[in-house]
């Protein structure tokens, strides 16, 4: 991570110099959603409309929204979101809007001109709409304007559940056809609930992205694809056009395999009591991955080149039919006959049996962290990655507000992580043999799960030889004391510059320290004791997802900074905390008693 950092800059306003507008690959859009109530969909409407309004030509854009869910309820706010956008991308080219989210763009903007005024209160009633139903938990007919809205909610028929369902795909803005109120194409916006079957397995978010590769090879099939978590919206419209800059470059283009931005969050509490934030993950240690094969890919704010999820660099691997083939150009119109059935079968649960998908091509199978595992695979393959990392943020996202769906997360991301470890690719095998330095990289994020040994071992370790009188520390007087000193202090010293460097403050660094030692003793030992349990089949953990709902009681106490432990276990938890973190205070005892430390006489604090 540290080898040979890489600071880039794009120089977007340039790039027209080097190809034309009418040049610019089209942009195919990838939208996860999987619970219309953690995920509400006001959520997902406000993340679609920020890419809808990207700066780039719209007739080449096309969004595509995955709903694990199989929820009307999202399918309505997206049909909601389609005819907001009529409106809302007229307004955002016009007045320059650099927030193309609507919700972020009204809590910042404070304009009293009419149109805004008009703009904003036809945002507030698609809200509420919205909000409405998914009260309700029903799309009532007083909302369902047209025939064709009635045949689309039709489908969800008696029988229908969320893990037992056929195919929905619902084209809700086709761009040769559907203008906004100055003329101007929109573009495409699709709605996809795969076939959910009880009896095959659907791979989570994986599966979801793999089913939208192919949906979208059937109807835009655009080079480039960015993949987008409901949770995360655009915050710069000029994005793509810093993607472009490397696509461009002859000296990258034909190894590149995916732009990584960095997953920045908003709504973060000052000191980030529960070190939220990743800024070694996201912000520190890609810059020096970029220096050998690029960032690793983090799931969401990332920029697919089509071709590399087929096969490494020199060799295609081609799919089964030559519709779904990266360079398989598209000449019917989204919504003709001929099309969407195809969309259809290839969105089919079994469609994948015995094929290469989520082995040889498209997102992998087989972890939890689909993103690290796929982006992995891909870096071994011998493609590269490129990490972007502009000033204004051009993605923001939620992190979890509570401390539970803080750890359940970590968990996931735990039992992710050793399935890739304990694998035949595992990195510190396969990894360091395919990609050397690179693949060490990988497994510094593989073996996460293993800090519960360390941290129990000093957790123990210090205070029981210090009462049993063995002293385990150099003394003052000894040579090795300086090693130590210098380990230790140095280790701290430099863990805060990299933090602090990186824009940390003080106190975040602070709260990041404390949060490890409490993640390593809950979140990693839980996934170490769940992935156990799925080795030996006893249990199979799933994908969890994270709550998204913002309670306004919770979020008061999250912007106090309060810190929640389940209540009752908030003196249990402070004892551990303090027992934990004595180790380093049972040094300082030694040091502080001369010889007298390990006597066995000594009553000090522990
Ligand atoms: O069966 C599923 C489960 C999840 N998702 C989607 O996956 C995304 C990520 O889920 P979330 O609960 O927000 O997880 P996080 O822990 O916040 O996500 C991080 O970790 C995940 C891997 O565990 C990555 O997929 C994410 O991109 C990365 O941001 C969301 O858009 C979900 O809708 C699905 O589409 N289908
Ligand atoms: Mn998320």
């Amino acid at each position: 991570f540290r080898m040979g950092p890489v600071h880039r800059r794009e120089h977007p306003e340039k790039l027209e110099k080097v190809t034309k507008r009418s040049e610019f690959p089209c942009l195919d859009v990838f939208i996860c959603t999987a619970d219309p109530y953690k995920e509400p969909p006001i959520g997902v409407v406000n993340s679609a409309l920020s890419v809808m309004a990207y700066d780039y030509p719209t007739e080449k854009v096309s969004v595509y929204v995955s709903d694990d869910g199989g929820s009307a309820l999202t399918l309505f706010a997206l049909m909601e979101a389609a005819k907001f956008a009529s409106h809302w991308l007229p307004f955002c080219r016009k007045n320059d809007v650099m927030e193309r989210n609507p919700h972020a763009y009204f809590a910042s903007n404070h304009s009293r001109s009419s149109e805004t005024q008009n703009i904003k209160m036809m945002y507030e009633s698609m809200k509420f709409r919205i909000e409405h139903v998914v009260e309700k938990g029903e799309v009532s007919d007083e909302y369902i304007t047209s025939d064709q809205e009635r045949e689309a909610f039709d489908k969800w028929k008696n029988g229908f559940t969320r893990q037992n369902h056929p195919t929905i795909i619902q084209v809700l803005l086709e761009s040769s056809k559907d203008k906004d109120i100055t003329g101007n194409y929109l573009p495409n916006l699709i709605y996809v609930t795969r076939e959910k079957s009880k009896t095959s397995h659907h791979y989570f978010k994986a599966g979801a992205l793999n089913v939208l590769l192919r949906v979208s090879a059937t109807m835009s099939n655009a080079p480039m694809v960015l993949t987008l978590d409901c949770d995360m919206y655009s915050n710069d419209p000029q994005t793509p056009l810093r993607v472009l800059c490397y696509v461009f470059d002859p000296k990258i283009r034909s190894k590149l395999a995916f732009v990584q931005f960095p997953q920045r969050f908003r709504g973060l509490n000052k000191n980030d009591i529960y070190a939220s934030e990743f800024k070694r993950l996201f912000e520190i240690n890609p810059l020096g991955l970029d220096g050998l094969r690029g960032p690793n890919y983090v799931g969401t704010g990332a920029f697919f080149c089509r071709r590399s999820l087929f096969g490494d660099p020199s060799t295609f691997v081609s799919p089964e039919i030559p519709e779904l083939s990266p360079n398989h150009a598209v000449k019917e119109p989204i919504n003709s006959l001929s099309i969407l059935p195809l969309a259809h079968h290839v969105a089919a649960c079994n469609y994948e049996n015995q094929t290469n998908w989520g082995s040889k091509m498209g997102f992998r199978y087989g972890s939890l962290v689909e993103d690290y595992y796929t982006g992995y695979r891909l870096h071994c393959e011998g493609w590269r990655s490129v990490f972007c990392h502009p000033k204004r943020p051009a993605f923001y996202g939620d992190a979890p507000t509570n401390l539970l769906d803080m750890l359940n997360q970590n968990k996931r991301w735990a039992i992710g992580l050793l399935e890739v470890a304990f694998s035949k690719y595992s990195p510190v095998t396969f990894g360091i043999r395919s990609m050397g330095l690179m693949g060490l990289g990988y497994a510094h994020l593989a073996f996460w799960a293993s800090y519960p040994i360390p941290i129990t071992v000093y957790g123990f370790l210090p205070q029981l030889a210090l009462l049993n009188g063995i002293s385990i520390f150099p003394k003052i007087s000894e040579p090795w004391f300086f090693l130590y000193s210098f380990l230790f202090v140095g280790a701290y010293v430099q863990d805060f510059l990299d933090f602090v460097l990186e824009g940390g403050t003080f106190g975040k660094w602070w709260n990041d320290q404390r949060i490890w030692n409490i993640k390593g003793l809950s979140s990693y030992l839980f996934g170490v004791t769940e992935y156990l349990l799925k080795s030996l089949g006893i249990s199979a953990a799933g994908f969890n997802v994270t709550s998204k709902v913002v309670d306004d009681e919770l979020s008061k106490r999250y912007d106090q900074e309060i810190f929640e432990l389940f209540a009752g276990w908030r003196h249990a938890g402070a004892i551990f905390a303090d027992v934990l973190v004595s180790w380093r205070w049972c040094w300082i005892v030694e040091l502080c008693n001369g010889d007298n430390a390990a006597s066995t006489e000594w009553t000090g604090p522990v």
